[in-house]
């Protein structure tokens, strides 16, 4: 909790008519009420949380501060979380709006002019959903009203990570093919308060976002970029955020062993897809109006990255799940039934389950060495994360050395490890892939910007234990602590399918690879044939991946979001305190 600092400003202004000792410092507004003998008020549930923290907060984000037997006595907002400062005009008793410029009201008993300014500010409220709250402050003096009103916005236009131009992509396609709605509706309107402006392109095919950012779009004009849509819009943007950054930065995109140029621009995603699994993990809700509120306040989260290479060939890149096996094909199986909506994962889910292919193949991975955290740690990935900060700067310093000698990360200095077998998934999870359907995610320790990603390798075993698994990822039981399963957190990693592991079958023209795979696919469609296919597909951050053997590479924190990763719950929510708001 940030201490208030050197006072800017001091008052006594009124809100709703009670006299508030108000204060403005760099960092702190405080708005504290003048009465001090404490009330018991039973039917205030909303203004209650405990009096012990875990924190000793002597005022609270955004929020009275007080115990279950007082009337509130003191509020305080970061000034880092205020969104705006408005005018207000007060006429007969009710308060406008004033559209920017400032009026004096006059009170009709007396000569005494009132003068209003509301200060909308973020927050928080249940499950890391962040609201837009607001209070408006009376005082009989113009110009002291004037004087606070400039100098919030003086502080607010000295914050200098906060966005002042967007660059917004739509897709009204994605999830329930709302985004164009809770743009217009939930999000548009609050950037407006915030002084945002913004350039919108609502797409208008596959791809169209991709190839804007990678060919067209004025960068320089934008402080960020918004991607209002799934997982598979956000996978559009940094294809084209990423490919662009490095053609500035004369980087070979293409190549598997450059170290690639990390992006400037931060990207704030509006969740309106189907899983909105990066929105999710790295904000901890998926809710526009949380996403937008983090993007007006600047925040800065990091995120790694995967490179995925087929035969030294760029195929993509990957921030939350590459799932071979069972994702890839619940995937696969669920694009032909996309009219279902977000159900169509449920459907799948539920089909791949039965069906219960496993594919064979061989796994080799360099692990993550010298770094702090495992897969099985029960520490989580939370906002201002330690061990990103610590790995984060292992990592660029490694990267530093990687230039100078490429044989570190070879095969050579045997640092690889292989695994050959039969899987039912093949799973790594750069981020935890948090979402409502598995609100732990696939991998609940691991990190957003650490430079790894954890490869969880699902061994062929009974439906019976599958299941105990996949059921595992919505209970409080380890997912992992089971016989068939094993994970490993990797800097690097290749698979190759078994049918194409010697080097003919590794030059295997394109006619015999298709002829496979609407063999495969026959099979998949009519399992009572028998014949298990040979061939699964990557399920690459919801894209299904043309190549099965591939190379992957993580890049530590090459974009940014306008997140700060999930906040630690307050003790009245680990409690579930009846009480919080
Ligand atoms: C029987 C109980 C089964 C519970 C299993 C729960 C595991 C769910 C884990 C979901 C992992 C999400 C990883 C994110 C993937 C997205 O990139 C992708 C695409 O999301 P989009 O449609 O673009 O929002 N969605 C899926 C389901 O593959
Ligand atoms: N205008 C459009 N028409 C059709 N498809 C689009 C359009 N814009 C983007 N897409 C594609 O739609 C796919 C799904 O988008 P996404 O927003 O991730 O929704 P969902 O979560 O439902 O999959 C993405 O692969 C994206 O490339
Ligand atoms: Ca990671």
């Amino acid at each position: 909790m940030e201490r208030p600092g050197r006072l800017l400003l001091q008052s006594e202004l009124r809100v709703r008519n009670a006299a508030y000792d108000v204060s403005l410092s760099r960092s702190l507004l405080i708005w504290k009420r003048r009465t001090s003998s404490p009330v018991y008020h039973p039917f205030r549930p909303r203004f209650c949380v405990p009096l012990f923290r875990r924190r000793p907060d002597p005022v609270l984000h955004g929020s009275p501060v007080l115990n279950c037997w007082s009337v509130c006595v003191c509020h305080s907002v970061p000034v880092s979380e205020i969104i705006s400062v408005r005018e207000e005009e007060e006429e007969n008793g009710s308060r406008q709006r004033d559209d920017g410029s400032w009026k004096k009201i006059r009170e009709r008993e007396g000569k005494d002019c009132r003068q209003a300014f509301t200060v909308l500010y973020v927050e928080r409220c249940r499950q890391h959903r962040w609201r837009c709250a607001e209070v408006t402050f009376t005082c009989s003096d113009e110009a002291v009203c004037q004087h606070w009103v400039s100098s919030i916005r003086e502080q607010l236009a000295s914050n200098t990570s906060r966005p002042k131009h967007l660059l917004v992509y739509i897709n009204p396609y994605g999830g329930k093919r709302q985004g164009k709605r809770i743009y217009e509706q939930k999000v548009a309107p609050l950037f407006t308060q915030a002084g945002i402006s913004t350039s919108v392109i609502v797409t208008e095919y596959a791809n169209h976002a991709r190839d804007h950012l990678k060919m067209e779009a004025e960068l320089k004009k934008f402080d960020g970029v918004v991607c209002v849509g799934g997982d598979g819009m956000f996978s559009e943007i940094i294809h084209g955020l990423i490919w662009r950054t490095q053609i500035d930065c004369g980087v070979d995109p293409n190549s598997p062993e450059e170290a690639l140029s990390p992006c400037s621009l931060r990207i704030g995603i509006i969740p309106a897809g189907s899983t909105d699994c990066i929105c999710f993990a790295s904000v901890g809700t998926n809710d526009p109006v949380t996403s937008a509120l983090h993007i007006i306040v600047g925040d800065s989260q990091p995120l790694d990255v995967c490179s995925v290479h087929h035969n030294n060939m760029f195929l993509r890149y990957s921030v939350s799940l590459l799932g071979y096996g069972f994702y890839g094909d619940v995937l696969s199986d669920s694009e032909r039934k996309r009219w279902m909506g977000p159900a169509r994962y449920d459907f799948s889910g539920l089909k791949m389950f039965l069906t219960h292919h496993y594919y064979e193949g061989t796994v080799s991975y360099l692990p993550a060495k010298g770094i702090i955290g495992t897969p099985r740690d029960a520490t989580r990935c939370r906002s201002g994360c330690v061990i990103c900060q610590h790995n984060g700067q292992l990592n660029s310093e490694r990267s530093e050395k990687y230039e100078m000698d490429e044989a570190s990360d070879s095969e050579s200095s045997g640092e690889w490890r292989t695994i050959r077998g039969k899987f039912l998934a093949i799973n790594a999870a750069s981020m935890s892939c948090a979402c409502p359907r598995s609100p732990k995610g696939l991998s609940p320790a691991a990190h957003l910007a650490d430079g790894t990603t954890d490869l969880i390798l699902v061994r062929k075993c009974s439906r019976f234990n599958f299941l105990r698994h996949l059921l595992r990822h919505t209970s409080k039981d380890d997912q992992f602590d089971l016989t068939f399963i094993e994970v490993h957190r990797v800097r690097r990693f290749r698979f190759m399918p078994r049918h194409c592991q010697s080097d003919s079958d590794l030059e295997l023209d394109l006619h015999e690879n298709s002829k496979r795979q609407i063999f495969s696919q026959i099979c998949k469609d009519h399992p009572a044939c028998g014949c298990a296919p040979a061939y699964s597909s990557w399920n690459c951050d919801g894209e299904i991946l043309t190549h099965t053997g591939i190379d992957v590479r993580v890049h530590g924190q090459l974009i940014k979001l306008f997140a700060r990763g999930i906040e630690e719950l307050p003790v009245f929510e680990d409690l579930s305190n009846p009480c919080a708001i």
